[in-house]
């Protein structure tokens, strides 16, 4: 399975296409479209999310509700689009049409933190609206409407994803929550900030109130959870075959991630390792599962059959109202850096990213262990393995309390 995007913030719409999907996966236009508006949500977001549409129409791949097989195609137009025309046409543009148009003013006081300054320097551009336009977020849509195949593929599975914030600023849900499941989407949607604790839930609203009265941004924390995972996704034998390693990285590619941990995460290496690993035990039926889930459901680079455990931790947004000091590429004299409108926080929105790029990373990995051209041949074929993974015998009831401490290996 592969997929890519295309297309800037403010051009004419973005493209993605996600092919090696099995045929029989169930999704509709109004699916993805659901799905879009998920991201929209979220408390400190900027003035565009209001006014902005995305406008969804599925180019291929799908018939009467039913992937194909084939490759999948999803346009998502700007509707913002006709206001941008003449500045982001991809066809040369008169210079008399650009004339005095305030969009088409050259950015060349770069925000530290955004793509602008690097950019420029690595593309060889004197402003900073060719870097901008890709770097933004606005391409987060088109993972989203990929991710939301995924998830339908993985759903008819019964592998389910769910995204939750757990910090905003310096306000976090205390350790100890029960762990959200696909139950809980419609309650976190409903939420503004997609957090599952309710008083917590305010006082993030507050943060987000004081922050933006004060001209200032803020990250936080998303946790994704992906429940029901058969056992075996990933491998140990190769460091990018790691299930970790590769949602580490997925999570890593989202605008504005600068940390990434998998279940504990960094809190582990506070503990010794009696509190850190999860325990194993026999089940009547001899299957196994974990006491707790420390490890975030993955143990050398191997998905375990426990919930498997992410979270991304992002940096406050780059366009601070009050803009931080930089250099004016044009003049090289010292200034602030540009400032448009812009969110004051997108933390609650970025979990709904995350959660696609969990559900493509994971769907990847179901297609990489379980193959399949129909969705019945994978469901099948993960059954089958589940089904032959050896039950552990009935220990007699001496056994069952024998101390292993110090058994030799
Ligand atoms: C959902 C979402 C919305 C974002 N909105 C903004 C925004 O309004 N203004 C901004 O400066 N950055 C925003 N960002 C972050 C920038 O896109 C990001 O900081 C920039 O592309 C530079 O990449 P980096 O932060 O990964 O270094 C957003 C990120 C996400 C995931
Ligand atoms: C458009 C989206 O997010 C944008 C992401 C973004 C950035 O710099 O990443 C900057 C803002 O865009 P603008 O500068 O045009 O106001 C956000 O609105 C979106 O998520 O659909």
């Amino acid at each position: 399975m592969r997929w890519l995007t295309a297309g800037e913030s403010h051009g004419s719409g973005l493209v993605g296409i996600i092919e090696g999907l099995p045929a029989g996966i169930e999704i509709t236009t109004a699916d993805i479209q659901e799905a879009l508006m998920r991201r929209r949500l979220g408390y400190g977001r900027g003035a565009r999310m209001k006014f902005e549409q995305d406008e969804v129409t599925i180019i291929g791949g799908v018939r009467h509700g039913v992937t194909l097989g084939s490759p999948v195609a999803i346009h998502i137009a700007n509707t913002e689009w006709p206001k941008w025309e003449k500045v982001m046409n991809p066809d040369p543009v008169d210079p008399s049409e650009l004339e005095g148009l305030a969009r088409n003013a050259k950015l060349t006081r770069p925000r530290p933190g955004h793509a602008d300054m690097a950019g420029m320097q690595k593309y060889g551009f004197d402003e900073a609206r060719p870097l901008l336009e890709r770097a933004s977020a606005r391409e987060t849509a088109t993972r989203v409407a990929l991710g939301r195949v995924a998830q339908h593929f993985l759903a008819q599975l019964g592998i389910t994803t769910v995204s939750h914030t757990v910090r905003m600023g310096d306000v976090a849900i205390p350790e100890g929550y029960d762990f959200p499941t696909a139950d809980d989407v419609e309650t976190l949607d409903a939420d503004p900030l997609r957090c599952i604790d309710p008083e917590i839930s305010a006082k993030m609203v507050e943060a987000v109130d004081v922050t933006k009265k004060s001209g200032e941004t803020l990250g936080g924390v998303v946790e994704v959870l992906v429940h029901n995972a058969p056992v075996g996704l990933g491998s140990h034998i190769h460091w990018d075959r790691r299930l970790d390693s590769k949602l580490a990285g997925a999570l890593m590619g989202i605008q504005a991630m600068k940390g990434v941990e998998v279940g504990d995460g960094f809190d582990i290496a506070t503990r010794v390792g009696s509190d850190a690993h999860d325990e194993i035990v026999r089940n009547p039926d001899g299957s196994v599962s974990r006491t707790t889930d420390r490890a975030g459901g993955i143990e050398a680079g191997m998905s375990t059959g426990e919930p498997i455990r992410v979270r991304a931790a992002m940096k406050p947004i780059a366009t601070v109202p009050r803009a931080l000091q930089t250099v004016d590429v044009a003049t090289g004299q010292a200034t602030k850096a540009h400032h448009q409108r812009s969110d004051v926080t997108a933390v609650p929105a970025s979990g709904v990213v995350a959660e696609a790029m969990v559900a493509l990373v994971i769907a990847a990995e179901v297609l990489e262990k379980f193959g399949g051209d129909s969705v019945e041949e994978t469901k099948r074929n993960i059954d089958n393995f589940l089904a032959n993974i050896p039950r552990l015998p009935q220990p007699s009831s001496e056994e069952a309390h024998e101390d292993h401490l110090g058994d030799p290996l």
